[in-house]
């Protein structure tokens, strides 16, 4: 399986956490990164390639190499480069598209630097995936070894959830996070767990009504198609250990409701997929860290898990096309 690595914000830790990346799988998968050379750490050894590679390149990091123009400051986005970050992911998505690679996996941007320096129109790379590939809903997921979470709504202000969570758009989160269980991770009958938006999920409508209106007809719904699903669950008693346990994946509210429980049992580990694409696209769980961007001291373990999951679900959807 070939994976092609977008660049991601040049001034933060996408090239730092590629290029360990690739050290530590270069033997493993084929891996080619998109993005200007001179922004990977000094010493990266990189071979320049007109098309993604389909065999591991060992002795050399393989990149198409575009020219961003000045050079990257770790910490300190440059709005020039704005428009260079964009471009790679959309070379990395035509790429899939037709073929010339098995899967996309995405280095952090940075969304406001993209917004002031490109008029990006996105809130992340879920929403601009969707638009690229015209798929009008696709899923946010973050896995790790002992936990999926999926934010039914994503990159929105939390004030606006409450209208934004509606039977339509839990129904289908939950069905495409259903398909991709089994399509993707094998998963033959996928149990899902749905946590309520209110504290203990409403409390039977004394504290917030959206459970009883909105929620709970809409996984009855969804248990009449034939889907296992459980909830509105209380989301503070349902992700420990043995509540895990009990279901494939568990699908919340809202972003923070989902992500917090996942990085705080694995940052380093967490994985970000997006599901519902016609294509394979992941990403590692952190963002740009500025903080310690240039130093060398980013931990590349979740772009490896990322880089991973991409190889094997490009693997599974080959052997199980739709
Ligand atoms: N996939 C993506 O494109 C993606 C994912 C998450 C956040 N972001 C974006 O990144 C920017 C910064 O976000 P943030 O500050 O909330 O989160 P962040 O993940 O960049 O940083 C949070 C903390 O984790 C640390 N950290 C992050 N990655 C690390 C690594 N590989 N090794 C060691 N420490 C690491 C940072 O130093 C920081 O202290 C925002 O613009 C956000 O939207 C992008
Ligand atoms: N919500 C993600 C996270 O916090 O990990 C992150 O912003 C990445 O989102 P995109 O994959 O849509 O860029």
């Amino acid at each position: 399986m070939s994976v092609v690595i977008s660049c991601g914000e040049p001034a933060g830790v996408g090239p730092e956490v590629a290029a360990k990346a690739w050290a530590a799988l270069a033997a493993e998968i084929a891996l080619t990164w998109i993005g200007d050379p001179r922004h990977l750490p000094a010493g990266t050894p990189v071979r320049e390639v007109s098309a993604p590679v389909s065999a591991p390149s060992p002795d050399a990091l393989p990149v198409l190499a575009r020219d961003f123009g000045p050079p990257a400051v770790p910490g300190t986005p440059n709005p020039a480069h704005a428009p260079g970050v964009v471009a790679a992911i959309e070379e990395g998505v035509a790429l899939v598209r037709s073929g010339a690679a098995s899967a996309l996996c995405t280095a952090p941007i940075h969304k406001a630097a993209l917004i002031d320096g490109a008029a990006f129109a996105y809130p992340g790379h879920t929403e601009f995936l969707a638009a690229l590939a015209g798929v009008e809903r696709v899923v946010m997921m973050l896995a790790c070894d002992a936990l999926k979470v999926v934010p039914a709504t994503i990159h929105i202000p939390l004030a606006e959830v409450p209208e934004a969570l509606t039977a339509d758009l839990l129904s289908e989160t939950i069905r495409i996070t259903a398909a991709s269980l089994t399509r993707d991770f094998g998963v033959a009958r996928p149990r899902i767990a749905v946590a309520g938006l209110n504290p203990h999920a409403g409390e039977a409508g004394k504290i917030g009504g959206e459970e009883l209106a909105v929620m709970i007809p809409a996984l009855e719904a969804l248990r009449g198609e034939g889907l296992d699903v459980t909830g509105p669950l209380p989301a503070d008693t349902m992700f420990h250990a043995a509540a895990r346990s009990r279901y494939d994946a568990a699908v919340c509210a809202y972003h923070d409701q989902a992500l917090i429980p996942i990085k705080t049992i694995d940052f380093a580990g967490g994985v970000n997929v997006t599901l519902g694409l016609p294509f394979v696209r992941t990403s590692p769980d952190h963002g740009t860290a500025f903080d310690i961007a240039g130093r060398g001291v980013a931990d590349p373990t979740s772009m490896i898990a990322a880089l991973r999951m991409a190889a094997a679900m490009a693997a599974a959807r080959a052997r199980r096309p739709r």
